[in-house]
C-alpha cells in the first residue's frame, strides 16, 4: 500500500530552498522550474554546475548563493530540498526543518524525506503524479514515458471543450454535475485511449 497524500503545490506562493548545487541540485531544480517555471527558490551551494548557473538565468525567480548553507537560510521557507552530497549535514539539517515544521525532502534519502518527488506527465492542462512509494523510481519513470505516448494531443482540446461546457451550462450543482459526468462518459467512450 502507499500511504502518500498527492498534493500539487503552487510553488510561486511558496518560498524553496534547495540545498546543493551539482547533479542532483540540478535534477531538483529543473524538475521544479519544468512544473512550475515561477517558483521563488533560493539555491545555496558551495559551488554550481554551469546548467544550474543557466536555469537561474532563465528563471527570475530562481536566486543563487555562492557559499556553505546557514540555519538562517531556513528563514521564511517553506519547503526545503536537500541535494549536497554531505549526509550528516542533511541530517542535522532535517532535525532543524523538522523543529520548525518545514516540509523538507532528502534527495535519494526515502528515511529523511517528508515528500517525494514525484514522475509528471504533462499534456497542456493536464498533469499526472507518479509515485511508486520509493520502491522503483526508474519505474515512475517508465510509467511516465508510457502515459505520455499513450495520452493524445488532442487532450488539450477536449478539456477547453469541456471548460466552455461547464461555464454554461445553467441550473444548480447536481444537474451540472449531472450532465459533465453524461458527457465526459461519452467522450471517453468515444476517444478510448488505443
Ligand atoms: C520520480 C523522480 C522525481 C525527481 O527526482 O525529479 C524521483 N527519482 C527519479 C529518478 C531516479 N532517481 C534515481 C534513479 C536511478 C535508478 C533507481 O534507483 O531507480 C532514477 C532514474 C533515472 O534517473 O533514470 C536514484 C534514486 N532515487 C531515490 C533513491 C534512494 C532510494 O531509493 O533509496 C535512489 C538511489 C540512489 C543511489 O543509488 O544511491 C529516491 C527517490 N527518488 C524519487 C523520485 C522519490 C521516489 C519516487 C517514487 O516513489 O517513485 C525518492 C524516494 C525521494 C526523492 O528523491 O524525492 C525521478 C524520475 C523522473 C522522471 O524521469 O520521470
Ligand atoms: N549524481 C547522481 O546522479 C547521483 C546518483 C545517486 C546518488 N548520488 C549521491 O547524491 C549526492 C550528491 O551527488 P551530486 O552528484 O549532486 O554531488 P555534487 O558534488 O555534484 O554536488 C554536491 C553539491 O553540494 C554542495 N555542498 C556540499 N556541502 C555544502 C554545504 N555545506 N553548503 C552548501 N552546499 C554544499 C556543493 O557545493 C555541490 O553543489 C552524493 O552523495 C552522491 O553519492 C548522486
Amino acid at each position: 500500500m502507499n500511504y502518500l497524500f498527492p498534493v500539487f503545490l503552487k510553488l510561486e506562493h511558496l518560498n524553496t530552498l534547495v540545498v546543493g548545487g551539482g547533479n542532483v541540485g540540478e535534477e531538483k531544480l529543473s524538475a521544479i522550474l519544468r512544473n512550475s517555471p515561477k517558483a521563488k527558490v533560493t539555491v545555496v551551494a558551495t559551488y554550481f554546475k554551469e546548467e544550474v548557473v543557466e536555469l537561474a538565468k532563465k528563471h527570475t525567480t530562481v536566486t543563487l548563493e555562492e557559499r556553505s548553507f546557514e540555519y538562517d537560510d531556513l528563514e521564511g521557507k517553506q519547503v526545503v530540498i536537500l541535494a549536497t552530497d554531505n549526509r550528516a549535514l542533511h541530517e542535522e539539517i532535517k532535525a532543524e526543518t523538522s523543529q520548525r515544521g518545514i516540509l523538507t525532502n532528502v534527495a535519494d534519502t526515502p528515511d529523511l524525506c517528508d515528500f517525494y518527488l514525484g514522475s509528471v506527465v504533462q499534456k497542456g492542462d493536464l498533469k499526472i503524479g507518479i509515485s511508486t512509494n520509493g520502491k522503483s523510481p526508474t519505474l515512475a519513470k517508465r510509467i511516465r514515458e508510457y502515459l505520455e505516448e499513450a495520452l493524445p494531443d488532442e487532450i488539450q482540446e477536449l478539456m477547453d471543450g469541456l471548460t466552455a461546457f461547464r461555464n454554461q451550462l445553467k441550473g444548480d450543482f447536481a444537474v451540472k454535475v449531472k450532465e459533465l459526468n453524461a458527457l465526459t462518459q461519452k467522450v471517453m467512450k468515444s476517444k478510448k485511449v488505443q
